[in-house]
C-alpha cells in the first residue's frame, strides 16, 4: 500500500515537474578536493594554554559530482554530514582548506548556482505563502511583473503543489508544506546544485516521499541534488542513484547503489534480504573494529575534465540597495498590518495612558510661581523621558526575533539596508508617540501660546524619539547574540539621563564628564523643550520674604540648568551626531552577527 501511494506520488510529481527541465541549465561538474574543515583553538585571555584544542570536522574529503546524480548523504551521528553539505554551498564558517569547484570556479565565487535548503525552515511566519515567494523573488530574481519571473514564481507554486496554500498564513502551515515552501524559495534562482538537510527528518512517510519525489525529479531534469538523509525508509533510500557514505569526518565511499553494495561484498559484508540497505552501511561503519572499510576509504579524485558551464552566476546576486530597502519595508509593513491590534495596544499603553497619569497628576501648574518652576521642571522632564524611554526600550528588541531570519537570508539583501529598513519602520513610532504624549499630557497644563508651545513640544520631541530610537536599535544590535542588552541599556541609560540636566546643574559638572553630555539624547531633548517653554516666561514671582535665591524670569531657570543658548541649531545638531554615531555602532554589531555566517 505505501509503496503504491509513494509510487503515485512520484508519477504525478514527476510528470507536474517535468517543465522544471524547460529551465535546467548547462552540464554542472562538482568537484571538491581535499576539503579539511577543524574547529578553531579555543584560548582563554587569563592563560596562555588553550582551553579547548581544535578538532577535525572534515579530513580530507574529496569527491566528484555531476548532473544527474541524486545524492544520499549517510553516516552516523556526527560523522560530518552538515558540515560538507554547508561547505558545498560555500557557507561553512569554520576554517578549511581544500578546493571546492563547479564547472572549473570556485564555489566561494559564484552566485545562485548552488541553493541550500536547511533542516530547520525559518521564515516570516506572519507572510502567507505568496507574499513570501513574492519577496524572495523580488529580492533574488528582480521585478516580480517581468513576464520571467512572473512565470517562474506561476510554475514553482504550481508545480510544488502551493497553489492551494497561496494566501495562507506561513504560521499554519504543516512540516511538509514549510518544507516544500523552502524548496521553492531554493529554486527561485534555479541553481545547478541543490543541497538539503535532512529533508525528510519530521515528515510522515507521504510528505517525505512527496519531497524526495520533487528532489528526483530535479535531479532528473538537469541538478545535482545531494541530501543528507537520517534512518530513510527502505523506499526512499532506493530512489537515490548515488550515495556518500561518511564517518568520523572521512567520505568512505561515494558511487551508484550497485557499486556500494559490491564495495561491502568485496569486504565479506552482505546485506541480507529484506534489510534496509541504508541502515546496513551505517551500522557497518559503525562497527568496523577491524578498520576494513576505513582502510579502504575513497580517495577517488578527480582528475576527471571540468566540463560544463556554468550560465547565471555572472548576473548581479542582489538587488540595488535602495530596492533591497524598499522590499524590506514592504515585508515589515505586512506583518505591521496583521498585528495592527498588538501596535494599538501597545501605543495605548506605552502612551495614552501614563500622558495621563502625567496630566492628572500635573493638573493647572505653571511656570511663573517659585512653586511651579519646580513643577515644571519635572514635568518637562517627564515628558522627554518617557518618550524616550518608551521609544528606545521598543527599538531594543527589535532585532531580537529575526536574529536566525536575517543570518538565514545572508547573502539575499545587505547587513546594512535590513537596518536602515528596520530603522525606518519605527520612525511611524517616534512621530505618533511624541504627539499622543503632548497632546494628552499637556491638556491640563498652563502653557504660554498652548497650540503653538505644545506643536514645538512635538516637534522637539519627535527629534528626540528618532535618536532615541538610534540609541535603543544600536544597543540592540551591538548586544544581539548576547541577549544582555536588557541588562546593559539600564547602565548606559544612567550616565546619559544624569547629563539631562535634571538632576544636578550641567554646569557644575567636573571637567573630565562634560563631553557625556553631547553623547546624551536626554540632554538635547531637555534643553530643545526647556528652551521652548522658558524663553517665553518673563516674569515669575518672588515672595517678599523668601530666604532663598529667587529665580524671576524663564532665562534665569535655564541659566541655572546650564541649557545653551542657541539651543536650535545645537540641539538639531546633537540629535543628528547621536543618531548617527548609534547606528554606526549598532550596523558594526549587525554586520558581525552577519559575519558568523549563515544559521543551519
Ligand atoms: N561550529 C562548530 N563548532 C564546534 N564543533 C562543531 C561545529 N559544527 C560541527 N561541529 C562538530 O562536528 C561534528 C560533525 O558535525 P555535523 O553536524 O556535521 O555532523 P552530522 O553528521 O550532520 O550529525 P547529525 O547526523 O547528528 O546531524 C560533530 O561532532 C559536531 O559537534
Amino acid at each position: 500500500m505505501y509503496r503504491e501511494i509513494t509510487f503515485q506520488v512520484y508519477l504525478h510529481v514527476y510528470f507536474i515537474l517535468q517543465p522544471i527541465g524547460k529551465y535546467a541549465k548547462n552540464n554542472a561538474f562538482l568537484k571538491v578536493n581535499n576539503l579539511k574543515v577543524w574547529t578553531p583553538e579555543e584560548k582563554s585571555w587569563w592563560r596562555r594554554k588553550p582551553s579547548k584544542a581544535s578538532v577535525v570536522i572534515l579530513d580530507n574529503v574529496s569527491v566528484c559530482m555531476r548532473t544527474g546524480e541524486f545524492v544520499a548523504v549517510i553516516g552516523p551521528s556526527g560523522a560530518g554530514k552538515t558540515t560538507f553539505l554547508m561547505s558545498m554551498a560555500g557557507k561553512c564558517t569554520l576554517p578549511n582548506s581544500g578546493v571546492i569547484t563547479l564547472n572549473g570556479k570556485n564555489i566561494k565565487d559564484l552566485c545562485g548556482s548552488v541553493e541550500i535548503v536547511p533542516q530547520f525552515d525559518v521564515f516570516m511566519d506572519s507572510l502567507t505563502v505568496e507574499e513570501h515567494l513574492i519577496f524572495m523573488t523580488e529580492m533574488k530574481l528582480g521585478s516580480v511583473n517581468k513576464p520571467s519571473n512572473k512565470a517562474r514564481l506561476t510554475s514553482l507554486i504550481q508545480e510544488l503543489k502551493l497553489n492551494m496554500l497561496k494566501n495562507s498564513l506561513i504560521s499554519s502551515l504543516s512540516g511538509g508544506e514549510r518544507r516544500l515552501l523552502s524548496l521553492a524559495t531554493s529554486l527561485l534562482s534555479n541553481p545547478q546544485i541543490l543541497i538539503c538537510d535532512e529533508p525528510t527528518t519530521g515528515l510522515d512517510s507521504y510528505n517525505a516521499a512527496l519531497v524526495v519525489g520533487v528532489l528526483k525529479t530535479l535531479s532528473t531534469s538537469g541538478k545535482i541534488v545531494i541530501c543528507s538523509v537520517h534512518q530513510p525508509s527502505s523506499d526512499l533510500f532506493k530512489e537515490f542513484n548515488s550515495i556518500s557514505l561518511m564517518a568520523e569526518g572521512k567520505l568512505l565511499f561515494h558511487g551508484s547503489q550497485e557499486d556500494c553494495k559490491d564495495f561491502f561484498e568485496r569486504l565479506n559484508l552482505r546485506c541480507p534480504q529484506n534489510y534496509n540497505p541504508a541502515e546496513f552501511y551505517i551500522k557497518a561503519v559503525f562497527m568496523d573494529l577491524s578498520n576494513k572499510i576505513y582502510g579502504l576509504e575513497n580517495k577517488s579524485v578527480v582528475s576527471e575534465d571540468e566540463t560544463g558551464s556554468t550560465s547565471q552566476q555572472e548576473l548581479a546576486c542582489q538587488r540595488n540597495w535602495f530596492k533591497q530597502v524598499q522590499l524590506l519595508l514592504w515585508r515589515s509593513s505586512l506583518v505591521f498590518k496583521r498585528n495592527i491590534k498588538g501596535c494599538f495596544f501597545q501605543l495605548l499603553f506605552n502612551t495614552v495612558i501614563s500622558s495621563l497619569i502625567i496630566s492628572t497628576c500635573y493638573v493647572g501648574i505653571s511656570g511663573t510661581t517659585q512653586e511651579g518652576v519646580q513643577d515644571l521642571r519635572g514635568f518637562l522632564w517627564l515628558l522627554c523621558s518617557e518618550v524616550s524611554f518608551s521609544v528606545s526600550y521598543c527599538a531594543l528588541y527589535a532585532f531580537e526575533s529575526d536574529l536566525t531570519l536575517f543570518k538565514r537570508e545572508v547573502g539575499t539583501y545587505k547587513a546594512s539596508s535590513f537596518y536602515v529598513g528596520r530603522f525606518l519602520c519605527l520612525v511611524p513610532r517616534c512621530i505618533t508617540w511624541p504627539i499622543a504624549y503632548v497632546v494628552i499630557a499637556t491638556l491640563a497644563v498652563d502653557l504660554p501660546n498652548h497650540f503653538i508651545t505644545a506643536v514645538k513640544f512635538t516637534l522637539s520631541l519627535i527629534c528626540t524619539a528618532v535618536a532615541s530610537t538610534a540609541y535603543g536599535l544600536g544597543m540592540g544590535a551591538l548586544f544581539l547574540s548576547s541577549g544582555i542588552m536588557g541588562d546593559i541599556m539600564p547602565c548606559a541609560d544612567l550616565p546619559l539621563f544624569l547629563m539631562s540636566g535634571a538632576f544636578l546643574r550641567i554646569s557644575s559638572l567636573p571637567l573630565w564628564l562634560y563631553p557625556l553630555k553631547y553623547f546624551s539624547h536626554f540632554y538635547y531633548g531637555m534643553d530643545a523643550i526647556s528652551n521652548v517653554y522658558w524663553r517665553q516666561i518673563d516674569w515669575i514671582e518672588c515672595s517678599s520674604n523668601s530666604t532663598s535665591i529667587c529665580l524671576n524670569n524663564g532665562d534665569s531657570v535655564l541659566l541655572e540648568n546650564g541649557y545653551s543658548k542657541n539651543f536650535i541649531f545645537e540641539d538639531s545638531l546633537g540629535l543628528l551626531f547621536v543618531t548617527i554615531v548609534w547606528s554606526l555602532l549598532g550596523f558594526y554589531g549587525l554586520k558581525r552577527e552577519e559575519n558568523k555566517g549563515y544559521a543551519y
